[in-house]
């Protein structure tokens, strides 16, 4: 038995726009995806995954098409929620050259899904971890982030960034720029997230951008200004500024809202954390439902978000300053 664990992130910036080459600052948050993997010999992949839920089924199923979990749900639902580890472990059996090797996998995780707190990059990078060092590889962390980066690639059909997937990997604060990742120093920065309780599937978020900016050159030159927004943010960054990486955010969220991925709800808790107080708000991840993220060293923003409709949770959350962690 093998299992490591891997954290969550917010973006402080960028996110969307990194998939076309801008640069972005996620951030890994102490939230964790735990995963357990036993080696199999005949092959087949057994998933358990409590936080998966189909039709109000947890998700179990084992790796054949004709194996699946016998809920009554679309292909695409099912593919959405499967695919992320199916293709981790094929990573891992190309890494490893291990092609017909199969695994039994149980993944525990408090990141919740599809909400933009990173859950896919968390699951698949222990994954990666626990599944190799199963067979006795240890890959170092930056062919660990690129695993599960191209895990991420083939996932979202080819249009994904290195951001979730190397933070997750190294935690801290990250800057990603195609395929210059690195660590950054960051100021203690006071994160409040209010969730939705809903989720939006990044894959299909991320086509809609792709759409906007194919048709449109003002899309195109939408992702650009982030790109100029985030270059401002690493100073204010490096200075400690706090007002202004928090009027930056503000900035970010609206030309989120403009390429599209923002939605009512979180609209009105980035309204409601400004009201409060909150020294900047945006939505966080691939968007469409899910969370935001504001800046606030007062306990302001919490309360007002816990009060707000349609804000189920509201929380701090910690910079996480590990990444992938190994457990057993
Ligand atoms: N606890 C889990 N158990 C099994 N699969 C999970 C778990 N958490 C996430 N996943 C996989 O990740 C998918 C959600 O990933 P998606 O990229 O859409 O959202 P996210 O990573 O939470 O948000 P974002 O990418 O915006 O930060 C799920 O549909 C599932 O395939
Ligand atoms: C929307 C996106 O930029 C972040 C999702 O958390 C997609 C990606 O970078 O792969
Ligand atoms: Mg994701």
């Amino acid at each position: 038995m093998t299992v490591s664990s891997a954290p969550g992130k917010v973006y402080l910036f960028g996110e969307h726009a990194v998939v076309y080459g801008e640069p972005a600052v996620p951030c890994a948050i102490e939230l964790r995806a735990r995963v357990e993997v036993n080696r199999r010999d005949d092959g087949k992949l057994r998933v358990h995954a409590e936080d998966l839920s189909l039709d109000g089924f947890t998700v179990e199923y084992s790796g054949t098409t004709d194996d699946r979990p016998d809920v009554n749900v679309s292909e695409s639902l099912l593919s959405a929620a499967t695919e992320y580890v199916d293709e981790a472990i094929e990573q891992v059996r190309a890494v490893t050259g291990e092609d017909d090797v199969g695994f039994d996998v149980t993944i525990e995780s408090d990141i919740p899904l599809g909400a933009g707190l990173g859950s896919s990059a968390a699951v698949v990078v222990a994954a990666i971890d626990a599944a190799t060092r199963e067979l006795g590889t240890t890959l170092e962390p930056v062919e660990l982030a690129e695993r599960a980066y191209r895990t991420e690639y083939e996932v979202q059909d080819g249009q994904a960034s290195r951001a979730d997937t190397f933070c997750s990997a190294t935690g801290g604060a990250v800057r990603v720029e195609g395929d210059d990742c690195r660590s950054i120093d960051a100021p203690d920065l006071p994160f409040v997230i209010g969730f939705d309780g809903g989720a939006g599937d990044t894959g299909q978020l991320v086509a809609g951008v792709r759409t906007l900016r194919e048709e449109y050159d003002f899309a195109e030159d939408t992702v650009e200004t982030v790109g100029d927004l985030v270059r401002a943010g690493e100073d204010a960054l490096a200075d400690g500024d706090l007002e202004e990486l928090g009027q930056l955010m503000d900035f970010n969220h609206g030309l989120l809202s403009a390429l599209g991925v923002s939605s009512r709800s979180l609209d009105r808790m980035v309204w409601a954390a400004r009201d409060a107080g909150a020294l900047g708000a945006k939505l966080t991840g691939a968007g469409g439902g899910g969370c935001i993220v504001a800046l606030d060293p007062t306990p302001e923003t919490e309360t007002a978000l816990s009060f707000t409709p349609g804000c189920e949770d509201a929380f701090r959350a910690e910079l996480a300053e590990e990444g992938v962690r190994q457990l057993e």
